[in-house]
């Protein structure tokens, strides 16, 4: 099967506060829209996806899989960047489900494939995102505010290969200054407050699996 290009998300987290539409302005960013969408999360029913750092969802109709292709860098520790590979292609969703999981799926679809094992929606939310774009640097910046009551940004540079992740790292730490974003902890996500607030059992186990 013809595997599409790697996407590889580089991505830091950052708390904001009301003036920072200015601060990224004054910097050169330049706002290129504005989304509402709905993230549906789903997992086997002994969270064999998540315990493995792996995120199914269905995203304003579009299935993606988010998964670690640096596992020493991303979940696993408290480094504030993270870095997940992206898949968008339903047949290689499948595959990487079905590798994680031991098994050969039979779905040709992501619906048979979620009936097939039994995966279940653990979480769903919509985000309001205001996206900005530091061209000269290549990077994003989103502004997220979800429909439990948090807010969150995120600058986050996309590449193709792994040999770029280091400048890409370099690039998103020198924004992050200029940014004001100093802190070295990570800074919780939708995904990690809203497990917290709605699935504190679900959040504990990916706790203890040094997941989150
Ligand atoms: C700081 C941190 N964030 C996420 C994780 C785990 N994790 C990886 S992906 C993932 C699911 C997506 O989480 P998040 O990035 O919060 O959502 P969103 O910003 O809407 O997705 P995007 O639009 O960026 O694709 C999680 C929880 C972690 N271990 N640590
Ligand atoms: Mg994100």
């Amino acid at each position: 099967m013809a595997t599409s290009p790697a996407v590889l998300e580089v991505e830091r987290k950052f708390t904001y506060k009301s003036d920072v539409e200015d601060v990224l302005q004054a910097l050169g960013a330049t706002l290129q829209g504005q989304l509402l969408f709905r993230d549906t999360y789903y997992d086997t029913v002994d969270l064999r996806l998540t315990l493995c750092d792996h995120w199914l969802r269905n995203r304003q109709g579009s299935w993606e899989l988010k998964l670690p292709f640096s596992p020493h860098e991303s979940g696993r520790s408290s480094n504030p960047v993270t870095q997940y590979q992206e898949l968008t292609q339903e047949k290689e969703i499948i595959a990487a489900v079905g590798e994680l999981l031991g098994c050969m799926p039979l779905s040709e679809g992501m619906e048979a494939l979620v009936a097939e094992l039994g995966l279940q929606a653990f979480a769903s939310y919509v985000t309001d995102r205001r996206s900005y774009v530091m061209p000269r640097e290549g990077l994003h910046v989103d502004l997220d505010e979800a429909d439990f009551g948090f807010a969150v940004g995120e600058v986050e540079k996309v590449v193709a290969t792994a040999e770029e992740v280091p400048e890409a790292l370099e690039r998103i730490n020198h924004f992050c200054v200029q940014l004001g974003v100093t802190g070295v902890k990570k800074v919780p996500g939708k995904m990690t407050t809203y497990l917290l607030q709605y699935r504190p059992e679900h959040y504990q186990k990916l706790k203890e699996a040094h997941v989150l």
